[in-house]
């Protein structure tokens, strides 16, 4: 059975930009394939999605926020009442836009609107991003056989894997032809090698704390420093005086938040990161070496992240605990200094890396409203 006309398709997801990326890269792809295709946004007024979903110039509904405890405590037992209206007003929205499929990314609304969608007999897919699956995406996996994964083994019933959608400013980046226009647009010198620091979208107070601490060190080595710190995070970066490396001219640059992360990508020429789903797989797509610093807390997803690409030789592994001052030294300096290695790591991860996950998504929720089989 076709559904007849141009498909209504409404996107469930947010928090912070490493569950919206996604979430608007297979927008993208959506309307590549169908230019006529509405696409209907479900997120919070809070989630990072309040503002970028807008941005892309997409129609965005906000559903009151539905955490749900990962432990049994009397907070669960709210949970019913305000669940059933967050159901009701992301039922309100299926209905309005006469939804033909309901695609889930995980995160706060994901529950509300798999729950709206089985109401009213619309198909759901499921998209997770990370290793280890959350627990929204638990409960919708169980609602459907249209189960997307970002990465091979993530146990979900019925997963497919079709690696993380990636949006097309950084699918389609091309680093060398803009590396220079990058550099200028973010202060920094053509010539110098060049270390991206980034802890995600929410940034990282450990990466933040521990880089600057070493800033002679790597202005001494010729290194330069593009450090993405997060908003309302704080990073002092060290004057520095007559210590080693004054004299030379070597920036170390902090931006809070970059709306265009493919200016950092091409700027630099290796990076130190947390190990956040969208973080992994954007370096991996686009060759990018890479030191992962998990975050320590979670359900350890982020460390399942980067482990099987650092396993085939596309980046290195730091415990949190071990990123420190001595490591740069030791470790990431020699590494910086090494454009064989740097070059080897770099192959490896292009290996692993999947450009057109945005794409192969897209054709599975097309599959899916339109009555195909998983
Ligand atoms: C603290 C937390 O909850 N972290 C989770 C969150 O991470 P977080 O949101 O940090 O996610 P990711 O590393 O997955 O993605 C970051 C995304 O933000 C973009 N970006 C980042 C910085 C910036 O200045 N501009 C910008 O656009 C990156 O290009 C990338 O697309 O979602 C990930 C994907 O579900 C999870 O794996 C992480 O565990």
């Amino acid at each position: 059975m076709t559904a007849p006309g141009p498909l209504s398709v409404v996107l469930a997801g947010g928090g912070t930009a490493g569950h919206v990326s996604p979430l608007l890269a297979t927008a993208e792809a959506l309307l590549r394939l169908d230019p006529a295709t509405r696409v209907t946004v479900l997120g919070t007024a809070e989630g990072l999605e309040a503002r970028l979903v807008p941005a892309a110039g997409l129609d965005l509904r906000v559903l009151p926020r539905v955490p749900l405890p990962r432990r049994p405590t009397v907070d669960l037992l709210r949970v019913p009442g305000r669940l059933a209206g967050a159901v009701a007003a992301a039922r309100r929205v299926l209905t309005e836009v006469s939804a033909d499929v309901v695609v889930g990314f995980g995160g706060y609304v994901a529950t509300p609107a798999y729950l709206a969608a089985r109401q009213a007999r619309v198909p759901v897919v499921v998209h997770e991003q990370n290793a280890l699956p959350g627990l929204a995406n638990r409960v919708g996996a169980r609602l459907t056989p249209w189960v997307a994964t970002t990465f091979e083994g993530t146990p979900l019933r019925g997963a497919q894997r079709v690696g993380l959608p990636l949006r097309a400013a950084v699918a389609g980046l091309d680093r060398d032809a803009l590396r220079g226009e990058a550099r200028a647009a973010l202060g920094l010198r053509p010539d110098l090698v060049t270390l991206l620091v980034t802890g995600g979208s929410l940034g990282a107070q450990r990466l933040n704390d521990v880089l600057p601490a070493v800033r002679a060190d790597l202005a001494a080595a010729g290194v330069q420093v593009l450090h993405v710190s997060g908003r309302g995070k704080t990073v002092t970066v060290p004057d520095l005086g007559a210590g080693p490396g004054a004299g030379t001219v070597v920036p170390y640059v902090v931006e809070p938040y970059l709306d265009r992360m493919d200016l950092a990508y091409a700027a630099c020429d290796a990076v130190v990161c947390r190990a956040g789903a969208g973080t992994v797989c954007e370096l991996s797509a686009l060759g990018l070496p890479a030191a992962y610093v998990p975050l320590p807390v979670g359900n350890g997803e982020q460390r399942r992240n980067a482990e099987p690409l650092v396993a085939a030789g596309g980046g290195l592994l730091v415990a949190d605990a071990d990123l420190t001052p001595a490591w740069v030294r030791t470790t990431l300096l020699p590494l910086l200094a090494d454009p064989d290695r740097l070059a080897a790591m770099a192959g490896a991860a292009r290996a692993h890396g999947v450009l057109d996950a945005a794409d192969r998504l897209a054709g599975m929720v097309v599959r899916a409203a339109t009555g195909g089989t998983p």
